[in-house]
């Protein structure tokens, strides 16, 4: 981990400055619940990974409710291709098979799980890694998904396996968790009526979480700058009407697809707003927070 006193600025008088402008979103987002979805692509770099787990002890540190929801796309994929198992996608969710699923629960609520806790750990703060069929938090069921063959164009609906989307958030576990002042680190698997286990893509799994606990904000980082246009320039905010264009269009695709979907949903039925941003930048939910600027694609609740 990077010495923080290394990352300070040379001129004290700037860095009080700087901390001093950070007062108004201080206030604005007091006691607030953030919900940060951190992608497996931007978990790669370990100087972004060590800002990420300080962003988030930071935000603790000053009154604000993280809850983080991990995903682990390409590190799933590492693990399934030394098994000598192929993945399939459509519209960027994996189809799973009862073999994946186990390996799939094992690399999210086991490895990914503790690394992404331990970043935080790292920082100062006290993060606890939990997966959805923890505590009753998700209940999932099979996801049932229409999509257009590429070949015939028809509507038809795909069997993704053990794909699932969430059916009810139990947040008990979450409120106790932040009430004793840890940080919850969520793993997206969830549990069915008959006990079985759900993949669920991150994005979906957060943007659940973050309706049922009335985010002020969730926050996707991703390996993008956010949703961007036919010419490659980031779209700063999108409505419902314009997301459900690019989709039909193609513009949005594969996994920007159950992200965009997602911050709509999200923003539909509790969240605030969501914004899809950068995690390449370091301290992205920093800049996104407690700057101006802000960063990233914005979906509000209208
Ligand atoms: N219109 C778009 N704007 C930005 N990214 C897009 C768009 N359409 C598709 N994408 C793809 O979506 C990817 C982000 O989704 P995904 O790979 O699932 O990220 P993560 O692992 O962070 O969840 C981008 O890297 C990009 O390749
Ligand atoms: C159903 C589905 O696609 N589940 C995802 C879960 C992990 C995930 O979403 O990770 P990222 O956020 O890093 O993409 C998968 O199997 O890859």
């Amino acid at each position: 981990m990077t010495d923080p006193v290394s990352e300070t600025y040379e001129d004290p008088q700037r860095q009080a400055a700087i901390l001093a402008s950070a007062l108004p979103f201080l206030r604005r987002y007091a006691g607030d619940t953030i919900v940060v979805k951190y992608g497996g692509h931007a978990m790669g770099e370990a100087r972004l990974s060590d800002a990420f787990g300080r962003d988030i002890a930071l935000l603790k540190l000053v009154g604000i409710n993280p809850i983080v929801v991990h995903g682990g796309g390409p590190q799933i994929s590492a693990m399934l291709e030394r098994l000598q198992i192929r993945s399939n996608f459509v519209d960027g969710l994996r189809i799973t098979d009862a073999a994946m699923v186990d390996v799939i629960e094992m690399v999210l609520s086991g490895s990914v799980n503790k690394q992404v806790a331990d970043l935080i750990n790292r920082a100062g703060a006290l993060a606890v890694g939990l997966s959805g069929k923890d505590g009753g938090l998700i209940r999932a069921r099979k996801l049932m998904r229409t999509a257009r063959d590429p070949d015939s164009q028809i509507e038809r609906v795909m069997d993704l396996g053990f794909v699932g989307e969430p059916v009810r958030v139990d947040p008990r576990v979450l409120y106790a968790l932040l009430g004793s002042g840890l940080i919850p680190v969520i793993a997206p698997v969830g549990v069915g009526e008959n006990g079985e286990t759900y993949n669920i893509n991150a994005d979906t799994a957060a943007g659940a979480i973050a309706s049922a606990v009335n985010a002020s904000r969730l926050l996707m980082l991703t390996d993008v700058a956010g949703v961007l246009d036919e010419n490659g320039d980031l779209i700063p905010e999108l409505t419902a009407e314009e997301a459900h264009r690019l989709i039909e269009n193609g513009q949005i695709r594969g996994g920007m697809i159950p992200k965009v979907e997602t911050c709509l949903r999200a923003v539909r039925e509790g969240a605030k707003a969501a914004v899809i941003m950068d995690g390449r930048v370091a301290h992205a939910s920093l800049l996104e927070l407690f700057t101006k600027t802000g960063s990233g694609t914005l979906i509000r609740a209208r």
